[in-house]
């Protein structure tokens, strides 16, 4: 039987080809063979203009913080699920909702405070997200990712990203903390990309190296600081990976991503360290265990948003007083972005 494709009139074509056609600015359009009919509707595109993020859309965000607070932050931190109370011992602080910072998104998610907050730790200027934006609220991944870029023209030169993942490499338990050493990032590898679309040349590369992201000198120093507060016991290092969300993962998902060699999974963390390491920023990230990921069909238990801030809360000061000891170790270069604005 013949397929007939081409649609009949006012009816949707899909055309893979013209993505980038209305994933671009015109001032970068191709000379793509596509349709350009109004009538065609593209529904493969993965990146619309609108997502798009300029320059000084970022710039008036942090030009606006910087208004509103003397704090200049060389280190930030995102608060994953349940781990907010990172952001309590920050002293003299100076904290904003995000509803009321222009042009920040909005957090949706239980355990997800949705305030920014500045001070000091431990002579440290740090700048603290509790609560973190994902794919799944809907959000573009360039959204998702926003601060990140703030961050950069605040002049953060560290950023340390925590999360909220199950578990799939064997000998990995609820109440671990992996130190992320890679990444998996699956809505990357299909083309759901923060960095899609035009190069803002001003932030870095066109084709960034991701080889190294987590950086090694912070892993080391965080797996000495975990030996000297006694809790080794349950440190890991590992490759997380990121999925879209929101669901949890099937079985025969959770037993792909096994095989690949994930041993932590999660629904955030690889955007926001892309574009970090994008534009130059120093990463130490670490995810803590709060669940198993099922991967037998024997298994009856199944996990939940609640079980997951639980497991927050019991390792909440651990988590603090690791992540507190290397901000104090960590050295700083003073190169002041928000005076040399990129
Ligand atoms: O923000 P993170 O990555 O810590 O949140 C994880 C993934 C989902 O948002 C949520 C599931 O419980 O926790
Ligand atoms: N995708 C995913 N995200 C999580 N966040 C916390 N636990 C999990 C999990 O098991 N899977």
């Amino acid at each position: 039987m013949e397929i007939n494709l081409v649609a009949a009139a006012g009816t949707t074509l899909i055309n893979p080809s013209c993505c980038f056609k209305s994933t671009f600015s015109s001032s970068s359009s191709s000379s793509s063979s596509s349709s350009s009919s109004s009538s065609v509707v593209c529904q493969s595109s993965i990146m619309h203009s609108k997502d798009q993020i300029s320059h000084d859309e970022y710039q008036k965000t942090a030009d606006w913080l910087m208004s509103q607070t003397k704090h200049r932050p060389q280190v930030a931190i995102i608060c994953g699920s349940g781990l907010g109370m990172l952001a309590d011992t920050l002293k003299c602080q100076d904290s904003f909702a995000y509803s009321d910072i222009p042009g920040f998104p909005q957090s949706t998610v239980q355990g997800h405070a949705g305030r920014l907050v500045f001070g000091e730790l431990k002579g440290k200027t740090c700048v603290c997200m509790q609560g973190r934006f994902h794919m799944y609220e809907g959000h573009s991944l360039a959204k998702t990712t926003f601060p990140v870029r703030v961050f950069k023209l605040l002049g953060v030169e560290t950023l340390i990203v925590t999360n909220a993942a199950g578990s799939l490499a064997d000998g990995f338990h609820p109440g671990d903390i992996m130190i992320i050493k890679d990444h998996v990032n699956f809505p990357g590898l299909v083309g759901l990309n923060p960095l899609s679309g035009p190069n803002d040349d001003k932030f870095g590369p066109r084709f960034p190296a991701m080889s190294s992201c987590y950086d090694k000198d912070l892993r080391c120093l965080a797996l000495d600081i975990a030996k000297q507060q006694g809790v080794s016991g349950f440190m890991q290092e590992g490759v997380y990976a990121m999925v879209g969300g929101p669901n949890f993962e099937s079985i025969a998902e959770a037993r792909l991503l096994h095989r690949l060699g994930v041993d932590a999974v999660g629904m955030s963390t690889a955007a926001e360290v892309v574009v970090a390491t994008h534009c130059g920023l120093r990463v130490f990230g670490l995810s803590l265990i709060t669940n198993k990921v099922v991967k037998s069909y024997e298994d009856s238990e199944s996990v939940n948003h609640d079980g997951v801030l639980e497991v927050g809360r019991l390792r909440s000061l651990t988590v603090q007083q690791l992540v507190t000891e290397l901000i104090s170790r960590i050295e700083i270069n003073n190169n002041d972005d928000s005076k040399n604005a990129v």
